[in-house]
């Protein structure tokens, strides 16, 4: 089921969190709202699932107008940031209980409601876990019981609003790639909040950015991350290098594996000094010193590449940009 927000506004006093918002979330898809705190990715997500109604605009399920239809009747599924499972309640229960509520002329047999259970929580790859309560589960378990539960139901729609927010690194890792198997099983259309660009560009299929309310840009994540619109959503997607090499009225951004490092002097190279190296993964990260640039400028070098030996601190050498993205800078920029 696709979704359209058409010119989509909401404040809240004299703030507005929602400023003018459209969007096309194509049916099937998994969309990231992506954005820093405070920018309108909750309040955006609360108004598509009805929970928050907009001063203007509207929200369209598959072509129509949802404004009036109320929350039960869109056919959402939610899942939090803390979505407490009931406590007192099974694994089986709970996930039961998304097929228990529903109105009895939909209210599946006894029999049926047990296999859908049962399906339910070998999607979710918990099928051992049915006779468990919730606080005999980690965190993770506990938020893929959540979306079997909110599975249960067999929502349109499914809404994720930082799922992932409460858990630790790896755990968080792993969910994410689980997700992504998930949702090429299902292939229900999907929304999910977070402000983790790695984790929107791992999961998504479309990722929009957002910033003050505003949609800043939409696209792939490659496309999100490759040619970024403007300097906001450089910098937001991933690090990045102020390069100083550039005109008035401008910015230029590089990334830290964007930069090369040469012994020789080179054409445009700016001269440098190694501050620090240190170890990341397969990576390692030098820190330089430069007379231009104001920061000292981070990159990433392969340990597997020729000069990765020779990098120590107190070594000169120059930097290249091989790729800068040249934006007008939002700092000269008018508002409104
Ligand atoms: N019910 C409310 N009353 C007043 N202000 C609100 C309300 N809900 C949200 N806001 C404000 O609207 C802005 C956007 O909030 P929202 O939760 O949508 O942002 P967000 O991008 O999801 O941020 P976060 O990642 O921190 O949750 C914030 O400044 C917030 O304080």
């Amino acid at each position: 089921m696709s979704i359209d927000v058409i010119g989509v506004n909401k404040g809240f006093g004299s703030f507005q969190a929602v400023d003018d918002v459209s969007l096309h979330l194509p049916g099937g898809a998994l969309t990231a709202l992506l954005g820093p705190s405070g920018s309108g990715k909750t309040t955006l997500l609360r108004i598509i699932a009805g929970l928050e109604q907009p001063d203007s605009g509207q929200v369209l399920f598959h072509g129509e107008d949802t404004t009036g239809v109320h929350v039960r009747e869109r056919g959402v599924g939610f899942v939090f940031q803390h979505y407490a499972l009931f406590r007192h309640m099974t694994v089986y229960d709970n996930v039961a209980y998304g097929l228990k509520v529903k109105p009895r002329r939909e209210r599946p047999g006894k029999a049926e409601i047990h296999r859908q259970v049962i399906r339910l929580l070998e999607l979710v790859q918990l099928d051992w876990t049915a006779q468990r309560y919730p606080s005999q589960l980690s965190g993770g378990q506990r938020q893929r019981i959540a979306l079997a539960r909110a599975l249960a139901a067999q929502p349109k729609v499914l809404l994720l609003d930082e799922p992932f927010g409460a858990l630790d690194a790896q755990v968080r890792a792993e969910l994410r790639s689980w997700l992504r198997r998930l949702h090429q099983e299902i292939h229900l259309t999907t929304v999910f909040v977070t402000h983790d660009q790695a984790e929107a560009l791992e999961v998504a299929d479309r990722v929009v950015v957002m910033n003050r309310g505003r949609v800043e840009q939409e696209g792939s994540p490659q496309t999100v991350y490759d040619q970024p619109a403007n300097a906001f959503v450089c910098r937001f997607l991933g690090e990045v290098n102020p390069w100083p090499e550039v005109a008035g009225g401008e910015v230029a951004y590089v990334r830290p594996h964007e930069i090369q490092l040469s012994l020789e002097p080179q054409a445009g190279g700016l001269p440098a000094r190694v501050a620090a190296v240190s170890l990341a993964g397969p990576s390692l990260r030098v820190e330089l010193h430069t007379e231009r640039a104001q920061a000292p400028l981070q990159v990433q070098v392969p340990r597997s590449s020729a000069i990765a030996e020779a990098l120590r601190p107190g070594v000169a050498l120059w930097a290249q940009a091989q790729h800068t993205r040249v934006y007008p800078d939002p700092a000269l920029a008018v508002s409104g």
